[in-house]
């Protein structure tokens, strides 16, 4: 079943800003509306992980302008540097390596996507540019984050960058989220077409970014260390912009510059288990058949050093200093949410009716309040247990709720992942964000404001121009005034279409291409009213 995306008209874009942006931080969190905050806070966590800081940290010259620093490595410079990279925050991690390194650079060549110079220009964000007669060449493609011809295109400019290497030059390789869709090189007779059918096909399926980039190496030509052995003899520094959980190298972008660890075995089972293995193209078994009887196994990375130079911890620890300068309490839940939208809906409901209990616990007074309040910290705990969130600082979370007894902001991160039934037109932000509004409609909050927000820190969900949405506990009485009917939309994975029509599209988040992608970040905020 390919996932066919229709292409609704999006009611009138309220305002590309839906709210104010008049009122001075300082301000204290009882007087502002909690809608204006929350797009404060997800702003102050994209600002944080912005492309070039990050490098700059990663990166120091010598005085002398002929050592290249990184790590506890020292690499020699004589105009021997040369460059490529793929991924969403990768054309502002070429702008500050050029800043710093533009005398040495011989050649760049990188894969970004469709449309980020236009808009990193329309926003005035000259340090995400090149300089006017760089040395690096730029392709634009993977339009809606899947492999195209462009990326094609510059995935070959790149192996033959890498390829004419010499033992005596040092390649630098820029890698961040996105990476994949941007450098197809698929392994002949396996087609562009069949990758990106198969890439689809899973990932609708709900395969996790590590199933679907497992496959996506043992078909690549320079996926799982194959941009690394194309370089060899040169010396290859990979810095790398996190957007997995745990920051696992060999995931991120599909690990180009890592050697892979899984055999066929590893593939098939993730082809059984999406119910894909009987329909899978001539080309795409011969090609993993090859691969199991090759003598030579996975290529060897010993020439390379992958560096990690930020990832959501960054992102999510400066939106917690915004949430309190705003006035709120506030507490990173985890930076490693993962699973299943409805399972996560599930868990911010009873996370934000306990906290809320916490909060005003007059409300749930007497002896059956204390039971409700028990059976709901049961379920909660149980649902956490069930999202097996390594990270998962509940018990934190919920005393300093207690401790507070005024306004709170619980914050996390992270990559939950969409089961896609239908063929609406949605993201996973957008329906998690509908999931939680029906949810937090459902809970006995008492005199508690809530609002939730999700949205992709690389400011496009799915394939919206939306980055997410933020949704209240009114959501339902909203959608029905209007007669919205919430789970038809729901069911066809229609959630952008959903926030497009309610009140003319003002809960969608709107912050355009951010030149960054840290994956998403999720804001609860409650208030006593
Ligand atoms: N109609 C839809 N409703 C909900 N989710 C959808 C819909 N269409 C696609 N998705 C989900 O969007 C995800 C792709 O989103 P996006 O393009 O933002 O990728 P991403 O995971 O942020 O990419 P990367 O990590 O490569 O940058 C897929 O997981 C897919 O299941
Ligand atoms: O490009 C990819 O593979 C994903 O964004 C994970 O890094």
């Amino acid at each position: 079943m390919a996932v066919a995306l229709q292409v609704l008209p999006c009611a009138v874009r309220a305002s590309s800003r839906p709210f104010s942006w008049r009122a001075p931080a300082a301000r204290l969190a009882s007087g502002m509306a909690l809608a204006e905050h929350a797009r404060q806070v997800f702003d102050s966590a994209v600002r944080a992980v912005q492309p070039g800081p990050m490098l700059h940290r990663a990166l120091a010259l010598d005085p002398g302008g002929q050592q290249l620093k990184v790590r506890d490595r020292s690499f020699q410079l004589k105009q021997n540097l040369y460059l490529v990279g793929f991924g969403k925050a990768v054309l502002g991690m070429a702008a500050a390596a050029e800043e710093l390194l533009g005398q040495h650079l011989v050649q760049g060549v990188i894969s970004v996507p469709k449309g980020i110079r236009a808009a990193m220009e329309q926003a005035g964000k000259q340090e995400m540019l090149l300089k006017p007669h760089s040395h690096i060449q730029v392709f634009e493609g993977a339009e809606d984050n899947l492999p195209d011809r462009d990326a094609l295109r510059a995935a070959l400019a790149i192996r033959q960058l890498a390829e004419g290497l010499t033992a005596h030059d040092l390649l630098l390789v820029l890698i961040s989220g996105g990476g994949s869709a941007l450098l197809p090189a698929p392994i002949p007779p396996v087609t562009l077409e069949e990758k990106q059918t198969l890439t689809k096909l899973l990932a609708a399926r709900g395969a996790t970014i590590q199933e679907l980039n497992t496959i996506r190496k043992a078909l690549s030509q320079l996926k799982g260390g194959g941009l690394a052995q194309a370089a060899y003899p040169a010396q290859v520094v990979s810095l790398i912009l996190s957007d997995v959980v745990g920051d696992p190298v060999e995931v991120i972008a599909s690990g180009p510059t890592v050697a892979s660890a899984h055999n066929v075995q590893d593939c098939l089972h993730i082809l059984n288990r999406y119910g894909l293995r009987a329909a899978l193209p001539r080309s795409v078994k011969t090609v993993l058949a090859r691969a199991d009887s090759d003598p030579r196994g996975p290529h060897a990375c010993g020439h390379v050093l992958n560096v990690i130079i930020g990832s959501n911890v960054l992102a999510l620890a400066e939106a917690q200093k915004h949430a309190e300068a705003l006035g709120y309490r506030a507490a990173v839940l985890s930076t490693s949410l993962q699973g299943d939208v409805r399972l996560l809906a599930r868990f911010y409901g009873l996370l934000a009716r306990v906290a809320a209990a916490r909060l005003i616990p007059s409300t749930t007074a007497g002896a059956s309040g204390d039971d409700e309040e028990e059976e709901g910290e049961g379920r909660l705990h149980k649902l956490a247990a069930e999202l097996q969130l390594p990270d998962l600082q509940l018990e934190e979370a919920l005393g300093a709720v207690m401790e507070t007894r005024g306004p709170v902001c619980l914050l996390a991160g992270g990559e939950p992942t969409v089961q896609l039934q239908g063929s609406g037109r949605g993201g996973r932000n957008q329906e998690l964000a509908m999931l939680v509004g029906a949810e937090l409609g459902r809970q006995p909050l008492g005199p508690v404001e809530a609002l939730f927000l999700s949205g992709g820190t690389d400011g496009r969900d799915g394939p919206t121009e939306a980055a997410g949405a933020w949704v209240m506990r009114e959501l339902c009485s909203q959608a029905a005034a209007q007669g919205l009917d919430m789970a038809t939309f729901l069911a066809h994975n229609d959630s952008h279409t959903f926030f497009c029509r309610l009140q003319g599209g003002s809960h969608l988040l709107y912050t355009g291409m951010t030149g960054t992608n840290v994956m998403d970040v999720h804001l609860l905020f409650l208030r006593p009213q």
